[in-house]
């Protein structure tokens, strides 16, 4: 995340750390959100087939251990069927993962709603992304969640052809624009909206940023707009 802030411990409770296996560590790849008990919501691009994963829940600073950290293997990986590596423009970049078992729910684990199916939200909308992506473009990923507010872009000015043009689709939502944005590594973590009953939903996942700056003027963060997807979500969490 480009200009954030520490995000307080624990106060986005379903933000995971999507780990990737090399040799026999395994590191930061991309963020993702619980949104049931045994299901991280994450990005379609964040998958690489043949690769190992593992979820860290309940974290907050990479660089120690502060007893609220769950590790979780992951036993299936659901990718969107149009999601293509090739064509990022065409969104669908989704991946459901079901864990082995769930983890324990407590005060730093917890799941976050899902919004209502076609729900827009209203230009200039202020909303968080969260995440352990690089600070600044070719930056240093932090060590602690990091947080920060940005507007909603409605698709109306995000796809202006000085804006992401047609590149933007109706199945995405854009955010921010020039101070923050989200950055490598922000990858499939949420952008969190608070709801008219007081609830955080998840309204995006993050899916990218301009090739050129993370924070690039006129290049809001895109991501894949959830409530476009809620049947495919429905259908994966409760059936496979
Ligand atoms: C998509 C991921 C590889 C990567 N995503 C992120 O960094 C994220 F955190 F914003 F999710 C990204 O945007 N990286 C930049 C460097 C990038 O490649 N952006 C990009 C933007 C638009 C398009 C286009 F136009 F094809 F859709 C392709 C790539």
């Amino acid at each position: 995340v480009v200009n954030g802030v520490d995000a307080r411990p624990h106060s986005w409770p379903w933000q995971i750390s999507l780990q990737v296996q090399h040799g026999s560590r395994f590191h930061h790849t991309c963020g993702g959100m619980l949104v049931a008990p045994r299901w991280v919501l994450t990005a379609g691009h964040c998958i690489w087939p043949g690769d190992v994963y593992r979820v860290v829940l309940g974290e907050h600073d990479m660089s120690l251990q502060e007893g609220t950290e769950q590790i979780r293997d992951i036993l299936r990986i659901v990718v969107h069927p149009e999601w293509d590596i090739d064509h990022v423009a065409n969104g669908n970049d989704l991946a459901l993962l079901k864990l082995d078992k769930s983890p324990i729910m407590n005060d730093s684990v917890g799941v976050a709603c899902l919004p209502q199916a076609g729900e827009i939200l209203a230009h200039g909308t202020h909303c968080f992304i969260s995440g352990w992506g690089n600070l600044y473009t070719h930056g240093p990923m932090p060590d602690i969640l990091q947080q920060a507010s940005l507007p909603v872009v409605e698709h109306g000015v995000c796809s202006r052809s000085d804006w992401w043009g047609h590149i933007v689709k109706t199945t995405m939502v854009c955010a921010g624009g020039d101070v923050v944005s989200a950055c490598n590594g922000d990858s499939g973590g949420p952008l969190n909206c608070l709801g008219q009953d007081g609830r955080w939903y998840i309204q995006g996942v993050t899916s990218f940023v301009s090739s050129a700056v993370c924070n690039e003027v006129q290049k809001p963060t895109v991501f894949t707009r959830t409530s476009a997807f809620t049947e495919w979500l429905n259908e994966v969490i409760q059936n496979y």
